[in-house]
């Protein structure tokens, strides 16, 4: 069989609809648009399918013995082998299309949505739909909003994720504000340097997500963000202390723990202004920046490093060429995970059933006449809502755990669908959370996890070198610096005077005040800085003699804890299996389930655990969970 290698551009028709039909395709790279208008335009427009690399077309007109059934173009530049009609019959193509074909079939009318269907409709929509792999993480589905098919799962499983808008969500921005504020009472300071290594967020830019678009609706739906992003700025709480500058333009790291990080940008420019958008990224990653109001409380002359240098033209330059670049925020959310007998797209139906809505019932829909008599301010909320409910509005992006399925042109679908089949597929059509919801995961999981890794780093593997050092077997560790890098939350490792310190004693939860600055050189109480490191077996035992309770402070009364200060001079225990590290002011244990320092074995298996002090205290069920 003879194959014609031939390289299109892109927006070139190579097939057009009702013409006869002279060769059959493979693509070999790049990606092509089939259509079933006449018009080519509406390949890019309102695509039926989008064919890939490994992908085929033009068979059916030469199954069939009709005339083309579609219009393919070309999306970008394209690379094809072509067979002629005489090849593909002679190297029996055809047949190896009917299996396929046939195999198609079996899987529709395998699915609960086709199962009522007659074979020879399930045949007529196999045959203008198309069965495809994916391999893991392989994109699917870039923008529901805009699918033109319903992807049924055959095999396999796909995630379906939400690219959240952390600007839009009241959640993070009141988080990141109380974050900034707490900051600067902790800092006892006023003056906010950007370039200082704890630097967190301390306002939100409240920009649009990077636009994706290349048609007109959607870069205007862009320039309405940035619109928005600067009302919103605009409008930000102002600065209640004179001192402080809440609404300078302010660099922050990205907020790199997010449940699916995409990969961040690391783009940085002199004055440190961080852009996290990358035209060529696939999905864009986790996506933080924080930026200014444009209307400035007065500055004053501060030192060099600090904001307060960066003057308005300057700041205007960055301003400008932030809105320019359209920075986001936002952070892709798993919400759901496909199996075989789901399927994603169906949301079509809703639009169907608003259009099939009689419309005197439409014009006094309850939220329509509440409408009208609330104030503009209400209105708008009240919109903003309803369009969140509506899923076909909100855009999901279908990524591939490795599956294969079965793409169904939702214009060939709906073709033949009856009552029934809307009826399944309105059951398989799953309502996602809202981005409020996702929101608070989003905040939760990333403090979780951030919190996870500073009691690692600062805790486990400093605990770790200073043993080492004691023992005079000191090794370099790597112990990644910056203790706080996200603004959701932090771990104290050094509690401060007057805080509170928990811990696990042999017989149940103690408080400690820190109210001294130093305690005996020779306890052999593990250092507080670490969060303590707690065993409950092992406690109070030493290294040497762990025989000798060094707990020996009457229950409830404060028990003085070692100072930073006093470091040098304190044995260490070592971290060994169950121990339990805490954090101060919370209620999660990390549990070290595996090795210790003492093997120098230090896999960690870290649960989350949160802990009811007052039941801990009566039956201590927890330590037996641990053991
Ligand atoms: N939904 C669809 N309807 C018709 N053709 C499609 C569809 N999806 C992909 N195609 C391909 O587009 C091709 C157009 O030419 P053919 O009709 O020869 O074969 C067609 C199929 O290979």
């Amino acid at each position: 069989m003879a194959c014609l290698f031939r390289s299109f551009g892109r927006r070139r028709v190579v097939i057009r609809k009702g013409h006869v039909a002279q060769r059959f395709y493979f693509v070999f790279s790049g990606s092509v648009c089939v259509t079933i208008d006449d018009d080519e335009h509406s390949a890019f427009v309102k695509p039926t399918t989008l064919l890939r690399r490994g992908d085929h077309f033009g068979e059916l007109a030469f199954i069939r013995g009709l005339r083309r059934a579609a219009t393919v173009v070309c999306l970008e530049r394209t690379e094809l082998l072509s067979v002629e009609r005489e090849d593909f019959f002679s190297a029996k193509i055809d047949v190896s299309f009917n299996a396929d074909m046939e195999r198609r079939v079996a899987l529709l009318k395998e699915h609960h949505v086709f199962s009522t269907w007659p074979v020879d409709v399930v045949k007529q929509v196999a045959e203008e739909s198309i069965l495809q792999d994916y391999n893991s993480d392989e994109v699917i589905i870039r923008d529901s909003s805009k699918m033109h098919c319903i992807v049924f799962v055959t095999k396999g499983q796909c995630n379906v994720l939400r690219l959240l808008d952390l600007s839009d969500c009241k959640e993070y921005i009141d988080h990141a504000l109380k974050y900034r504020m707490g900051k600067i009472k902790e800092d006892g300071s006023t003056i906010y340097n950007p370039f200082v290594d704890d630097i967190s967020v301390s306002s939100v830019v409240l920009r649009g997500l990077p636009p994706r678009s290349e048609s007109p609706e959607e870069n205007s739906t862009a320039t309405s963000s940035v619109k928005r992003v600067r009302e919103k700025a605009k409008s930000a709480p102002p600065n209640t202390n004179p001192g402080s500058h809440q609404s300078e333009m302010i660099t922050s790291r990205p907020v790199t723990k997010g449940i699916l990080h995409l990969g961040s940008s690391k783009r940085k420019s002199p004055r440190g202004l961080v852009s996290f958008q990358d035209k060529h990224r696939e999905l864009p990653g986790l996506e933080v920046e924080v930026l200014q109001p444009s209307e400035n409380p007065p500055r004053s002359l501060k030192p060099s490093g600090s904001l307060h240098q960066i003057n308005e033209k300057e700041e205007r330059f960055h301003e400008k060429r932030a809105v320019d670049e359209n920075v986001g925020v936002g952070v892709y959310m798993m919400v759901d995970r496909l199996r075989p007998g789901q399927c994603f797209g169906a949301w079509s139906l809703l639009e169907l059933e608003d259009q099939c809505l009689p419309a005197a019932e439409k014009a006094n829909s309850p939220s329509q006449q509440n409408e009208r008599d609330l104030t503009s301010h209400n209105k708008k909320s009240i919109k903003r809502q309803t369009k969140e409910d509506k899923l076909r509005d909100r855009r999901f992006t279908l990524v591939s755990a490795g599956c294969e399925v079965v793409k169904v042109a939702k214009e060939v679908f709906f073709k033949y669908s009856d009552a029934e089949t809307l009826d399944k597929l309105k059951q398989l059509t799953t309502t996602y959370p809202k981005d409020s919801f996702l929101c608070q995961k989003y905040l939760q999981q990333s403090d979780w996890r951030t919190y996870r890794e500073n009691v690692v780093d600062n805790v486990v593997v400093r605990h770790i070198a200073r043993l080492e050092t004691a023992k005079g077997s000191a090794r370099l560790h790597k112990v990644r610096s910056s203790p706080v890098p996200s603004p959701l939350g932090s771990v104290k490792m050094w509690p401060s005077i007057n805080s509170k310190w928990e811990y696990f004693p042999d017989a149940g939860w103690e408080s400690a005040q820190v109210n001294a600055p130093a305690v005996d050189a020779g306890t052999s109480r593990p250092h507080s800085s670490d969060c303590s490191a707690i065993n409950p077996s092992s406690r109070g035992r030493s290294p040497s003699s762990r025989k000798q309770s060094p707990y020996a402070t009457p229950r409830g009364s404060p028990i003085p804890l070692p100072s930073p200060a006093s470091k040098s001079s304190e044995k260490l225990l070592p971290l060994v299996k169950n121990d339990l590290v805490l954090a101060q002011g919370s209620q999660r244990a990390l549990v070290l389930t595996h090795g210790g320092s003492r093997s120098n074995n230090y896999q960690l298996q870290i649960e989350r655990r949160i802990i009811d002090k007052n039941d801990f205290r009566k039956n201590n069920q927890l330590l037996n969970r641990v053991k």
